[in-house]
């Protein structure tokens, strides 16, 4: 077997570190030309003289809505001054004063005055500049979850759609984005916004293994040298995020992975490099997911890893039938507690062929074990909790 000779200090296994950074644009925005077409379709009246149209974006984390409002803002920067597009992060920015300083910067190209300014100066900056270039505004207002946890999205939606009914400018395009699944942002709207807010839906698939996978070679040839990672490494990183069902995952399990391989100062990346990756990036949501979990659920979970490990039948019904000698659990409070670890994303409960569903873990069962554990390691499932 021949070894690559090992790195030295002053080398480096990344072609560009700012590749893997969460605040990355990429240059392609693979599998995402419907919601490009749409979003474009939505702005095109202003281009016309009229005014942009809304939309609601919604789909899980990691599945691309930040990334192609970037892209539709980016286009609409290069191609025309008859919009101007606003990107506020409503996570960080979200009182009144706060959004609208982040879209007067981008307006205007300068911050307003720290103090001195009241509200309504800060919108007055605003039109000003979009009459005097004509220009249309939209905004993109991500993560508006946070908005209506602040008490403060619809208060904001309605001012900025209104804007024009009290200065003569063209009425604002509203770009509302939430990874929520379980909130509809339309729905959230009270009957003064929903009558100047009648946003298109447009939705944000979970990618497949195999876009996943393509998403992440792009990065990998920009990021990393040539041969750092190799091809099977790539596809069992892509299958781990397309099951966490995040691209984001994969970006930060490339670059962990590197770095370790770095830091032991050798040219290739091991499978230890990304078994050793994956752990650090799931830890915390297997910790969080965990966190959630009733004593009993816990139990369970414990049950299923040492099963899984054992290379037991996973089968949900052999699964019950082992467990009734070990926790005192009755069928319902058994489904009862197996549903909730699916609904928590521990374990994927897979339809076999014939009848019944595989119990299959998403995590290392010794991680699975671990993160259940109870603070007192002696919880047991009471009959029927
Ligand atoms: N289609 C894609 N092509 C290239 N990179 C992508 C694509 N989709 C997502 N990414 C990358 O994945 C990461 C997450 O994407 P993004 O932030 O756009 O997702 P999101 O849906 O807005 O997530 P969240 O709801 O958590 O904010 C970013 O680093 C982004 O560059």
């Amino acid at each position: 077997m021949t070894h690559s000779p090992l790195l030295r200090s002053d080398q480096t296994l990344f072609r560009d570190p700012d590749v893997f950074e969460l605040t990355f644009v990429p240059e392609h925005l693979h599998h995402r030309d419907a919601q490009v077409k749409e979003l474009a379709f939505l702005i095109s009246p202003a281009l016309r003289g009229g005014s942009a149209l809304s939309a609601i974006l919604r789909g899980p984390p990691g599945t691309g809505k930040t990334t192609t409002v970037h892209r539709i803002f980016t286009m609409i920067r290069e191609e025309t001054q008859r919009i101007i597009p606003a990107y506020v992060n409503c996570r960080q920015d979200h009182t009144p004063l706060a959004v609208y300083g982040s879209i007067f910067k981008q307006v205007c190209g300068y911050a307003p005055p720290p103090t001195g300014w009241h509200l309504d100066d800060v919108k007055e900056g605003i039109v000003s500049r979009l009459r005097d270039r004509n220009a249309a505004l939209v905004v993109c207002l991500d993560d508006a979850d946070d908005l209506i946890v602040a008490g403060t999205y619809n208060p904001l939606l309605y001012q900025i759609l209104r804007l024009y009914e009290k200065w003569d400018v063209r009425k604002a395009g509203v770009f509302a984005v939430t990874s929520d699944l379980d909130l509809n942002l339309g729905a959230e709207a009270d009957s003064s916004v929903r009558s100047v807010f009648h946003p298109t839906e447009i939705t944000f698939l979970p990618y497949t293994k195999a876009e996943v996978r393509e998403i992440l070679a792009d990065r990998v040839r920009q990021g990393l040298y040539p041969r750092v990672l190799p091809k099977p490494l790539l596809d069992r990183i892509a299958r781990f995020a397309a099951g966490e069902q995040d691209v984001r995952v994969g970006i930060d399990l490339v670059r962990q992975a590197a770095h370790r391989a770095e830091k032991d100062g050798r040219r290739r990346v091991t499978h230890a490099d990304v078994t050793a990756a994956a752990r650090a990036v799931t830890a915390p949501a297997l910790r969080n997911r965990a966190a959630g979990l009733s004593a009993g659920e816990r139990a369970l979970a414990r049950w299923i890893a040492e099963r899984s490990r054992d290379g037991a039948d996973m089968a949900s019904g052999a699964v019950f039938e082992a467990a009734q000698e070990y926790l005192p659990v009755g069928k319902t409070a058994y489904h009862e507690h197996l549903n909730a670890l699916a609904k928590a994303g521990i374990v994927d409960l897979v339809p076999r062929t014939g009848r019944g569903r595989e119990v299959r873990l998403r995590y290392d069962a010794g991680d699975v074990a671990a993160a259940c554990r109870s603070p007192d390691q002696t919880c047991k499932i009471p009959n029927g909790s």
